[in-house]
């Protein structure tokens, strides 16, 4: 197929914008169906790549190929896996520049939020890469004179993956790193609108002496084909999934037949909560971050922020004038803060609730429209005047508006922040050791930050609880997910 001299133009090592799908070793150009897609540019609506639309056909030879190089791939030492990923992570660093300038090219984020994200990825790299030797067993005081009983860790197999568009290569490296460091194989379909970061992803395991049919990247449009080939095929042991909630309730229903083994991490509506006592200029900044990374495209990015009455106005102006200073634009530009959303629906959902609020009594403190640059730019948005019937209180909007609430109690707060389906990210701010424990007790949540809105990193557990979803990833939690205990009773030990 093809890839655009705009992209290629633009690499030290063009070889990393890959126009082929991984499929059990080898890379196709062509599916078998002769179909195809296009990966487009958000900042400029740009045809970058042209990518073969695999079908079931190489689906399973994908999967075919990440069975039969399963066991030998188990086999190996933990120190063996731990080279290669190692080898790996030193790839990724390497090669961080050009890393980000596909992952801008086909997802917008600014650049230097994208290389961002490429070390993020590679952290897991790493640490799964140290954890490869760690996969400790136990022995068990036998019950009777002549038992020993030993527990024992193995890799769980193949397992089927599906990412997200919005960090394409960190949900990926989350996921594949502690796979194939515990023995198993794994065939990922990333999110069609961004494959690129994805397969350059696979080329540099490859170079890192990843063997051929452990890790495959198939490209393709037919998602729900994907997923139900995965829940159906016995070879796939366990699925692992980034992306809304909608549609893991959908893999956990098609899963169901098998009692497939699922990793599901899901969608969010996380409250950020000023307490009268706060740091206000540390809320502001942490503020920032949590709503404003990624254009607001990210699964735990504040979606609800209650400020106490206290401090309610002075939030409110400081955060203006941090949000005022923020750049739109082309992620490649120097100084830009905030690229494109993603597609269309992305921006009509934004114009949705800030529309239903307004409607609803909500002001609009700044932004509320288009960019004048048009596309798919949006200005970063504040609104005041909140209240809990409003769709910003109750659906996550994925997009860079920060809705405040007014509210006087804890207890009142509390109820309100809990009050949702979702249990990924929270967030509070407050000096008070007796409040922070308190409040953060309360929080029904797999992940809180207190006094800080950045909480994602390699060693600690991701995730969330309620629809938020299922297990966790990365830390020495995230690795368990992909073995199984097996437990040895010897007998006859006179
Ligand atoms: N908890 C977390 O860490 C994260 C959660 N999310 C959540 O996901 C949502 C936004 O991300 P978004 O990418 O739109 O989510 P989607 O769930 O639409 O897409 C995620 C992935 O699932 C694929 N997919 C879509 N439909 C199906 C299906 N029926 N069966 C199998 N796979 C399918 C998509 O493929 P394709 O795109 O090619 O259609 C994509 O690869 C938000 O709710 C956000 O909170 C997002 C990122 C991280
Ligand atoms: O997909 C996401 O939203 C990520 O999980 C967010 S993070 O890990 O980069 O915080």
């Amino acid at each position: 197929m093809t890839i655009s001299t705009v992209l290629t133009s633009r690499l030290k090592d063009p070889s990393l914008a890959l126009d082929k799908a991984l499929v059990g070793g080898e890379w196709i150009a062509r599916a078998e169906s002769g179909k195809t897609f296009d990966v487009t540019n958000p900042a400029t609506g740009e045809v970058i790549a042209t990518l073969p639309d695999v079908g079931k056909v190489e689906l399973v030879r994908a999967i075919d190929a990440a069975h039969a190089a399963q066991k030998a791939w188990a086999k190996k030492t933990g120190k063996e896996r731990a080279a290669v990923l190692r080898k790996l992570f030193d790839l990724m660093v390497a090669n961080a520049d050009d890393l980000a300038t596909i992952l801008t090219i086909e997802m917008g984020k600014p650049w230097a939020e994208a290389r961002g994200e490429i070390l993020y990825g590679a952290s897991y790299v790493e640490w799964f890469g140290e954890e490869a030797k760690r996969v400790y067993g136990d022995t068990i005081p036998g019950h009777q004179a002549d038992k020993r009983i030993i527990v024992v860790k193995q890799p769980v197999g193949v397992v089927g993956a599906i990412t997200p568009w919005n960090f394409p290569n960190a949900m990926l490296a989350r996921k594949m790193a502690p796979a194939i460091a515990v023995g198993c194989t794994m065939v990922s379909k990333p999110a069609s609108q961004t494959p690129l970061s994805a397969l350059a992803l696979a080329l540099l395991a490859e170079r890192a002496g990843v063997p051929a049919g452990v890790f495959s990247v198939v490209t393709a449009i037919d998602a729900a084909m994907v997923g139900q080939e995965f829940c159906a095929n016995d070879k796939v042991r366990k699925v692992t999934f980034t992306g809304s909630t909608n549609v893991g309730r959908i893999l956990m229903r098609q899963g169901a037949d098998q009692i497939k083994k699922l990793g599901l991490e899901l969608g969010g509506n996380a409250p950020f909560i000023v307490f009268d006592d706060a740091d206000l200029d540390a809320a502001v900044e942490g503020a920032m971050i949590s709503k404003y990374r990624n254009n607001g495209q990210t699964c735990v990015c504040a979606n609800r922020l209650y400020v106490q009455s206290g401090v309610y106005d002075a939030f409110a102006d400081k955060l203006a004038a941090k949000v005022a200073q923020m750049k739109v634009g082309n992620g490649m530009e120097e100084g830009v803060t905030t690229g494109p959303l993603i597609d269309e629906n992305a921006v009509r959902k934004v114009k949705e609730h800030i529309t239903d609020a307004v409607s609803k009594g909500a002001k609009v403190a700044l932004g509320g429209e288009p960019s004048p640059l048009g596309g798919l730019f949006f200005q970063p948005t504040i609104l005041s005047g909140v209240t809990s019937d409003m769709m910003v209180a109750t659906e996550e909007t994925f997009g860079p508006v920060a809705p405040l609430f007014r509210f006087d109690t804890e207890d009142e707060v509390i109820a309100m922040a809990n009050n949702t389906e979702f249990g990924l990210a929270s967030y509070f701010y407050s000096k008070d050791v007796a409040k922070i424990f308190r409040v953060a007790e309360q929080l029904e949540y797999g992940m809180v930050g207190i006094n800080t809105g950045l909480i994602s990193t390699e060693v600690a557990p991701f995730g969330g609880i309620k629809q938020s979803g299922i297990g966790r990833e990365g830390s020495k939690y995230g690795i368990e997910d992909y073995t199984e205990i097996k437990y040895l009773c010897l007998g006859g030990i006179e």
